[in-house]
């Protein structure tokens, strides 16, 4: 039987039409709770799309659903023009599956096993999708393009600090040559200069592969460094979609309006945005 689950119709690159991942009527009730409710989106070939919101407000829940950690109640995802929402059978569908869309989280502690060397956790996910390759030039390549050492290879974990952990995550997801990264507040853990490493190295892989991103992120600064477009999301719901720079230059729906007013700067009133926040 073919090893390729995804068979010669399912072509790939930034050359092909069509949106990398297309996510149509999307909704996701928790008893009386609308956690997504109708929500669609697409994100081009090697582009980058930011899904903003406060807690609560269904960024994760509709994350979940893309990667396959979580059921839609209604509506479809799409990659690469292939249903995800259809429940794939087998081994060498749920491989393919993940070879589609990877996810990177929040927590780089928590994301690694600690008794695996860093290394050890790329081969392994090597082996499970590329048996054949060779696993030790590739490991090199990863490390390489995260900007990790050799010396990082043999550490475990808990040697690395927070910002290579999360480098490591990245490795590992890259390892798979995903269509998709889904970003999950992957540096709001992080401090502030880390941060901006991580953002620079993401932005400088996108530019190297075809790679699309999902940023879910509450940091509109995040969302201004590395998204090309970018939905907001409130109650469920997409209350605002479109290029980055337009919607935090000139955003349409008071929502929006109350997002960017809450970052604090100078000058900045607690007290007004509360009450803007109670009225809407
Ligand atoms: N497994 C679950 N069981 C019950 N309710 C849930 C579950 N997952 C999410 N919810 C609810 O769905 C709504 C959306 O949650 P979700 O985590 O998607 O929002 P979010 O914007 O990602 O917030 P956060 O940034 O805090 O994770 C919330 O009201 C949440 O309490």
């Amino acid at each position: 039987m073919s090893e390729n689950p995804g068979g010669p119709d399912e072509p790939d690159g930034p050359d092909r039409p069509g949106p990398v991942l297309a996510v149509e009527g999307l909704r996701r009730s928790y008893g009386a709770v609308k956690a997504v409710d109708d929500v669609s989106f697409t994100l081009p070939h090697g582009g980058s799309l930011g899904i903003v919101g406060e807690s609560g407000s269904g960024k994760t829940t509709t994350a979940r659903i893309v990667v396959g950690l979580e059921y839609a109640d209604e509506g479809e995802v799409h990659v690469r023009g292939r249903s995800r929402t259809e429940r794939g059978r087998g081994r060498a569908r749920r491989l393919a599956r993940a070879r589609e869309v990877q996810m990177v989280f929040q927590d780089p502690y928590s994301s690694l096993d600690p008794r695996t060397s860093v290394e050890a956790a790329l081969r392994e996910t090597l082996k499970l999708h590329f048996p054949e390759r060779d696993h030790a030039r590739r490991v090199r390549e990863l490390l390489d393009q995260v900007g990790l050492g050799t010396r990082a290879a043999d550490a475990l974990p808990r040697r690395l600090s927070g910002g290579q952990r999360q480098r490591v995550a990245i490795a590992r997801a890259l390892a798979v040559e995903p269509a998709v990264l889904v970003l999950d507040e992957a540096v709001a853990a992080l401090d502030v200069s880390v941060q901006a490493q991580i953002l620079n190295l993401l932005a400088d892989i996108r530019e190297e592969t075809s790679i699309g991103y999902l940023f879910i992120t509450h940091d509109l600064g995040v969302v201004r460094c590395v998204t090309d477009e970018v939905i907001v999301m409130r109650h469920g719901a997409v209350v605002e979609a479109g290029r980055t720079e337009e919607v935090l230059a000139d955003p349409q729906h008071p929502y929006t309006r109350l997002l960017l007013e809450s970052v604090p700067r100078p000058g900045w009133d607690p007290e007004r945005i509360a009450a803007a926040r109670r009225a809407l």
